[in-house]
């Protein structure tokens, strides 16, 4: 466990974070904040000090009667209390208005930085690290009754005036005794210090231990999601899924609940200085009064000082949520910084036309994050531009991880890859896939309507209708489309009144039609990985003549284990263990009888039988 002077420390950058935002989202409002925290400690004090110096002037006052300058003096005081009493409530409302909107603004500038710092890195690397992950856990739950920042803001708004007023009083019974104002005035700190201490550590098992709240929410999530919601339940899997959420909650609640008590020490250290100051201020009092040495009036303001001392909370839900709430702000920044620091500026440009000779792999080496093999290591490929490629290969040898790298999603560890001539890596991803076109082995179906599932390929050309059912047409498509209840229009998802699902196959011909889209928008690449996997064998046939077609002229790799695809391409190379082991027209490889001759042969006689 972090030792407190650390998690003190944590908690003091924490809340010096959330100061330090403040500005940023309205300088005038801060100012604001800063003027009525003073204000705020201010008058209840000029009200208490008033009160005080009238009970002392109303013996006097009443001696001398009306009109007395006693009797005056006396009003006066009571008009001075009574209008720090009302300016101090006016005041009061105002601060914590200002408080409550400055913290939600707050929440929205955190959410907008996460969103922002997750969206930046143009690949996908970041989305696979555990503890970026376990940040986005935070950001989604950021302003739900669990992680608030806004309370963060709020308690400082109340805590900061509450400690002026108990330092003012403080310096009030200074004057009393220095020694006992003294004490006090390093009571209050060293209380809300030990206090926050314990605070940040049970705000970091509440909800820093995200990673593992995010399996037990996972488990949860497949027992209530669409999704797996076939296996569960042929499965019979519910009882189980069930049974461990439950456990792993309990385990993790268990874990959490052995932290989240402010230890016993600290309770007792904490209510044992206070009582003995106030003890030993009260008998202090009590002898100096009871020996005249101090006047009654005097007395009195410091009786109220004393009391007013207690204004000051540092063991409530306000001042809990001031570390509470503040601990998960420079984990949010230093995200934000992280994943900025990561992207490199574009240092090159490609032409318009690009590719118009090749895309070459040059010793191009790569492992995923966190992997102890790597995929590649010194993989060489060119890839002629305007010719078909076909990539075969068994699984896991390395064939959507070479697509994944060509579209930057990832980058290589080693060596390069360029496009006549040019490395991607300096060129800027977003105008680079501009020139891709990708139909993934896992590509997303949208829970939109089949316009938007098409034109995603290329939103800017979403109302241009008669490109759409271009892309649809040589699909086999247009037919389907036009029978579903709103067309075009029609949202492809059950989930919503009036939407409807599709088969496998039918999802994967709108699929592709999105990536006939893009080519449409000027694509010169086009990438299918497994194309097909879904499509019956005619289907699949009469598919690839039409995309010969289509695709005439364009860059095109396709990934595919099914061999009648495959035999279409202009040239076809086989990967084994991150290299090309084959490579060559379809002709030349069956003639040189080595794998994938191999592997043609035998799917060709298992389709024949
Ligand atoms: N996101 C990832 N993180 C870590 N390792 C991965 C990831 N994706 C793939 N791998 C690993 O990288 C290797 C290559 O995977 P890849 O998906 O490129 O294979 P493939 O040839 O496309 O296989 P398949 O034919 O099964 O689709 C495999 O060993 C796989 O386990």
């Amino acid at each position: 466990m972090t030792p407190p002077k650390a998690q003190r420390f944590e908690a003091a950058r924490a809340v010096l974070a959330v100061v330090a935002l403040l500005p940023r989202i309205s300088r005038p409002r801060t100012a604001l904040l800063a003027a009525t925290s003073v204000l705020t400690a201010a008058f209840p004090l000029a009200t208490g000090i008033a009160t005080g110096l009238l009970i002392g002037a109303v013996p006097g006052a009443a001696d001398a009667g009306p009109g007395s300058p006693q009797a005056r003096d006396a009003y006066l005081l009571l008009a001075a209390g009574v209008a720090a009493l009302l300016l101090g409530r006016l005041v009061d409302n105002v601060h914590r208005a200002n408080a409550r909107n400055l913290g939600r603004d707050l929440e929205l500038l955190l959410q907008d930085r996460l969103v922002a710092a997750v969206a930046r890195p143009t690949g996908i690397a970041h989305l696979e690290d555990d503890d970026v992950l376990a940040l986005l856990r935070i950001a989604r739950q950021l302003g739900t009754d669990f992680i608030r920042p806004e309370r963060a803001v709020q308690g400082l708004a109340g805590i900061v005036p509450e400690f002026l007023a108990a330092a003012g009083a403080a310096i009030v019974l200074s004057f009393f005794n220095i020694w006992l104002g003294l004490a006090w005035l390093v009571a209050w700190p060293a209380v809300f210090l030990a206090m926050q201490a314990e605070y940040t550590r049970v705000g970091k098992t509440a909800y820093l231990r995200s990673t593992e709240m995010r399996e037990t929410e996972y488990v949860r999530d497949l027992a209530i999601t669409a999704g797996p919601a076939k296996e569960i339940r042929v499965w019979g899997l519910m009882g189980w899924l069930l049974d461990r959420y439950d456990r792993t909650w309990a385990e993790r609640m268990a874990q959490s609940d052995r932290f989240q008590r402010i230890r016993v020490r600290t309770a007792v250290a904490v209510i044992g200085t206070l009582l003995a100051l106030t003890a030993a201020t009260t008998l202090a009092l009590a002898q100096a009064g009871l020996a005249g040495m101090v006047g009654f009036g005097a007395l009195a303001v410091y009786i109220v000082a004393l009391q007013g001392m207690f204004s000051f909370s540092a063991f409530d839900d306000q001042a809990a949520f001031v570390s509470f709430g503040s601990l998960p702000v420079p984990k949010v920044l230093a995200l934000d910084a992280q994943l900025t620091a990561g992207e490199r500026a574009a240092t090159a440009e490609l032409p318009a036309e690009a590719p118009v000779r090749a895309v070459r792999f040059e010793g191009v080496a790569f492992a995923y994050p966190g992997a102890d093999r790597p995929v590649f290591a010194g993989l060489d490929l060119d890839i002629e531009a305007g010719t078909s490629l076909a990539i075969v290969g068994h699984n896991g040898a390395g064939k959507t991880s070479l697509v994944k790298l060509l579209a930057g999603l990832y980058e290589p560890t080693g060596g390069k890859i360029t496009v006549d001539g040019t490395d991607i890596a300096g060129v800027d991803p977003a105008a680079w896939r501009t020139r891709l076109s990708a139909l993934f082995q896992d590509f997303t179906r949208y829970q939109l309507t089949v316009r938007d599932n098409i034109a995603l390929g290329a939103p800017h050309l979403a109302a241009d209708t008669d490109r759409i059912w271009k892309a649809c047409e040589p699909m086999g498509i247009r037919a389907l489309i036009e029978s579903l209840p709103d067309g075009l229009e029609t949202l492809l998802s059950s989930e919503y009144e009036g939407g409807t699902d599709l088969s496998g196959g039918q999802w994967q011909r709108i699929a592709l039609a999105r990536a006939l889209f893009a080519v449409q928008a000027g694509a010169k690449i086009l990438i299918l990985d497994e194309p097909a996997a879904a499509l019956d064998v005619r289907a699949e046939a009469e598919l690839y003549e039409q995309f010969l077609d289509i695709t005439a002229g364009l860059t095109t790799i396709v990934i595919s284990h099914r061999f009648s695809t495959v035999r279409r391409a202009d040239r076809i190379v086989v990967l084994d263990g991150g290299r090309v082991v084959e490579d060559g027209s379809h002709d030349r490889l069956m003639a040189l009888g080595g794998r994938y001759a191999e592997a043609f042969s035998l799917q060709a006689a298992r389709l024949a039988r």
